[in-house]
Parts: C-alpha cells; sequence; structure tokens
C-alpha cells in the first residue's frame, strides 16, 4: 500500500517537473524571441529550465531523493518569481516614467502554479507557512506597489495582478486542503472497505478463509475453463475429542489442522473452513492423480500433527475433479459422497470419486 503510494506521489512530481521545464522553455522562447530584451528575462527562464531538467535527471536515476527534489523544485520555482518580482518592484519605483505594469513578466500564473504545488507536495500546517512566505516574497512587493500607484492598479494589467496576488491565491490556500481533506476521507474508507472484506472472508477461530470465500472460489472455478479438483477434509472423532479434553483443546486442534494445511498448500489453492471440523480444499489446475497426492499430503500431516493433550489427530479425506458437466452443487454432491465412503472405511484415508461415482483410490491409514 505504502509502495503505491510512493510510487504515485512519484509519478505525480515527475509530472509537475516535466510541466514545470515546459513552463520554462516557453517563456525563455518568449523572452529570446520577443522584441523587448531585458537581462534579467533572459537568465532566470533558461537557468530554471536547466535545474527542473536536472532535477528529472536526478529523480530518475535516484527516485529515493524525492522529498529533496521536490523541495528544491519548489525552492527553484519560488527563486525564478522572487527575482523578478522584487527587482522590476524596485526599477519602477526608482526609475521615473516606468510603469510596472508595462515590465513585470507574465508570473502572476506561475505563483498560482506554485502556491498550487505548495500545497499538494509539502504535508501538514508547514504547506500554510511556506505559502504564506512565498505570498509576502512574491505577491506583497507588487501588491504594495500597486496600492501605492491606484492609477496603474485600476489599469486591466494592474486588476489581473490583483486578482491573481489576492483572490485567487487565497482560493487555492482554502481549497487545496479541503480537497486533500476530502483524499484523506476517501483513502481511509477504502483501506476500512478492505478491511471488512478481509474479515467478511475470514473464518475466526482459524484465520484462514471462511464458507462464503470458498464458495466463492468455487463458482467462480465453472467461468474458468482450467481442470481443477475438490478435497473436502473432515476430522476423525472430533466429538470425543472435545468431550475428552474439552472445548478449547478442540478448538486448538482446529486451529493446528487449519495451519499445517495451509502450509502446505501453494498460494493458488484455497482452504477454507467449511463447517464445525470440515474444511474444503480448491486445487486448480491439477489431475486425478495430482489431487489425491494433495490429498494423501495433507492426511500424513494431520496424522502427524502434535496437538497435546491430544494423543492423535485424524481426518478424512473426499477428492474429486470437476467434470465438464457439473455445476455447484453435483461437484460439492459429490466431494461430499467421497468424504462419506472415507469414513465408512474407518476413516483416516482418502477416497477419490470420478465423475461416474466409482471410487478410483483409497489410501488405507497410515
Ligand atoms: N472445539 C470446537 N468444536 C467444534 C467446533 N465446531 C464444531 N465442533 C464440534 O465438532 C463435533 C463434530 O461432531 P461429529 O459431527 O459427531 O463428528 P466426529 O465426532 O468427528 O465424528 P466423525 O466425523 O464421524 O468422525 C461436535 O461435537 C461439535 O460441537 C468448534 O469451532 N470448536
Amino acid at each position: 500500500m505504502q509502495e503505491s503510494e510512493d510510487s504515485y506521489v512519484r509519478v505525480a512530481v515527475l509530472i509537475m517537473l516535466w510541466l514545470a521545464l515546459f513552463a520554462s522553455i516557453c517563456a525563455t522562447l518568449i523572452h529570446w524571441l520577443g522584441p523587448v530584451h531585458r537581462t534579467m528575462d533572459l537568465i532566470i527562464p533558461p537557468t530554471a529550465s536547466m535545474m527542473f531538467g536536472g532535477l528529472i535527471v536526478a529523480l530518475m536515476r535516484r527516485p529515493w531523493w524525492l522529498q529533496a527534489i521536490v523541495q528544491v523544485a519548489l525552492v527553484v520555482a519560488a527563486l525564478a518569481l522572487i527575482a523578478p518580482a522584487w527587482f522590476y518592484t524596485l526599477h519602477a519605483v526608482s526609475t521615473p516614467g516606468m510603469r510596472l505594469i508595462d515590465v513585470l513578466p507574465p508570473v502572476p500564473s506561475l505563483f498560482v502554479m506554485l502556491l498550487v504545488m505548495v500545497m499538494i507536495f509539502i504535508p501538514g500546517r508547514r504547506a500554510f507557512v511556506l505559502a504564506l512566505l512565498c505570498w509576502l516574497l512574491i505577491a506583497l512587493p507588487v501588491l504594495v506597489y500597486l496600492a501605492l500607484h491606484p492609477r496603474e492598479m485600476w489599469m486591466p494589467r494592474g486588476i489581473d495582478l490583483l486578482m491573481a496576488y489576492g483572490p485567487v491565491s487565497i482560493m487555492v490556500v482554502v481549497l487545496l486542503p479541503v480537497q486533500r481533506g476530502l483524499a484523506g476521507t476517501i483513502r481511509r474508507m477504502a483501506s476500512e472497505r478492505a478491511r471488512m472484506e478481509v474479515m467478511l472472508h475470514r473464518d475466526p477461530l482459524t484465520g484462514i478463509h471462511n464458507r462464503r470465500l470458498g464458495e466463492r472460489v468455487l463458482r467462480d472455478l465453472f467461468n474458468g475453463a482450467h481442470a481443477a479438483g475438490l478435497i473436502m477434509l473432515d476430522m476423525d472423532g472430533f466429538k470425543a475429542i472435545n468431550d475428552t479434553h474439552g472445548h478449547p483443546v478442540g478448538d486448538r486442534v482446529l486451529q493446528a489442522v487449519a495451519g499445517r494445511c495451509k502450509a502446505l498448500l501453494r498460494e493458488d489453492e484455497c482452504i477454507s473452513r467449511w463447517g464445525g471440523e470440515e474444511f474444503l480444499v480448491i486445487v486448480p489446475g491439477i489431475d486425478a492423480a495430482g489431487l489425491h497426492m494433495v490429498a494423501e499430503r495433507l492426511q500424513m500431516a494431520i496424522a502427524r500433527l502434535p496437538v497435546a493433550p491430544v494423543l492423535r489427530v485424524t481426518a478424512s479425506f473426499g477428492a474429486t475433479m470437476i467434470d465438464g458437466a457439473d455445476n455447484f452443487d453435483t461437484v460439492l454432491q459429490r466431494v461430499d459422497r467421497a468424504l462419506y465412503a472415507a469414513k465408512e472405511q474407518g476413516g483416516n484415508c482418502v477416497v477419490l470419486v470420478t465423475a461416474g461415482l466409482a471410487a478410483a483410490g483409497v489410501l488405507a491409514p497410515g
């Protein structure tokens, strides 16, 4: 979960860096190809392009530097906006006849983008502090200048600057945390839902899948064309274990049996607690001989299981392959019959029944 979240953030940062590189290359072209050449405008955009390009390479080569790269990118972007804000404001103040609205490059939209990035990538309250710092260093000098030069302020460019550095900035700083809160709530709900889903399909005593999930896996098998087999196992003389040693010991036996069987099965093989002391094993991609061997392995492992003070624990096994003509009910009836036959033969054995209902193999008690 954490891994996938990290890679998601990495991709988001990479996209942000590519967009920043694109924006700074555009700014470079605009200033270099435009009719008026001012030194600062000719230097800052290409420098920023190189910095963002370098950060992209660094992130691709050293993904674990993610946090540091984000911070450097934000500092680069902030410096690229602080420098013209102060330089041109002071220049306009100190040069008679020069108007700030004529010389300030079109950076307000980039300032809004910087605020968005700060609010997205900087966690918690630090985002507000940094956003305020950016506003003080980038927007405030321009706003103070405009307040002192009302004729410029009420020109279309002046109003544009007022809007970007005023209400639009406030909207970004307020709306993004709200969005972040919503995203957090959705994430929490999703993980709660995943937890409930696990609980819904887990047997509380043994920790393995419950019947609900076993049934779902079995139904899904009928949608696929692959060969699969079923093994139903039932503890022998379990009532006597409970009666002799008590229910808690019986519970421990069930837990030990479930744990041992699960450990012996592969990832794609599913064991579920079907009833009190009955378990269903679903084995995909297997033939009848292989299924018999799996059941045999489980039978022997259970017979060797030490669960003090019970001297010997055994189980009976019915097994069958899913036939092309089978449905959910017919295959369960057949595996049940196989289990019944194993019990009839004295227990602690495996009976494999084919679709023709003939007992195809019996493993004698070990
Ligand atoms: N300790 C414990 N016992 C359980 C649990 N669920 C069912 N049982 C007991 O399992 C016993 C099953 O008894 P039976 O159906 O007669 O089975 P058995 O004694 O194994 O007899 P055979 O299957 O014929 O060998 C009952 O006594 C149930 O109370 C459980 O979760 N914990």
